[in-house]
């Protein structure tokens, strides 16, 4: 089971503070590029215009989106879209997902959470045996979420779990209370799974 470092009351400047100097880090120890997994739903983008502030190359970082809803990019609800309009601007590279994809190692896992203990779009009755046989699914959820009621493909928790390390931000007390339940193992949500897996520093932003 992971411990976590929790760092309560972060506001986004702090998180994207954080964010850059793990990338600053990740960016000195190789001379290829970073790969980041990012969130979506409405939390981490208001931390990457933060983020983007920040002076880093960012034309090493490599970034994948943790899921996305099957729309089009230009779609209100695409992940991937966002997550382009802000970083290809910074010269990063955003990787459309595909379950032919092959998938690397990340230097930091970043993900969010629902309220329901889905993380990416692995949502509570995503078939655990599918997700620790792939690296990349496609999945109906069930139900559909009412905010975003669409197909979902998603990195897989193996495929999340191969990072030096992971950050959550989890905001609100809803999804704390989840949390804070997976992390000492009181439920068995997908972020209970991750968690339970993790070898690596996890850290939380609440
Ligand atoms: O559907 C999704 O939901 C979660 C949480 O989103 P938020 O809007 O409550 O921050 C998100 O982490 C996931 O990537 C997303 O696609």
């Amino acid at each position: 089971m992971a411990e976590a470092t929790i760092i309560e009351n972060a506001g986004n400047g702090d998180i994207a503070e954080w964010l850059a100097a793990r990338l600053g880090e990740a960016l000195e120890s190789t001379e290829g590029p970073v790969t980041i997994t990012v969130p979506g739903g409405s939390t981490p983008f208001p931390i990457i215009e933060e983020l983007l502030t920040r002076d880093l190359d960012f034309s090493r970082l490599v970034v994948w989106p943790g899921d996305d809803r099957i729309v089009p990019e230009d779609h209100e609800a695409s992940n991937t879209g966002k997550l382009r309009a802000l970083f290809e601007p910074a010269g990063a590279e955003v990787v459309t997902l595909t379950i032919m994809e092959q998938v690397p190692h990340f230097h930091l896992a970043w993900l969010g959470m629902g309220a329901d203990g889905h993380i990416a779009s692995l949502f509570p009755n995503t078939d655990p045996k599918v997700d620790e046989e792939r690296s990349i699914l496609r999945l109906t959820p069930d139900p559909l979420p009412p905010e975003a009621p669409f197909d979902r493909i998603s990195l897989t928790i193996p495929a999340l779990l191969d990072s030096d390390q992971i950050a959550f931000v989890i905001r609100g007390h809803d999804k704390r209370t989840v949390f804070d339940e997976a992390l000492a193992g009181q439920n068995d949500l997908p972020v209970a799974r991750l968690l339970a897996g993790a070898k690596q520093p996890v850290t939380c932003f609440t």
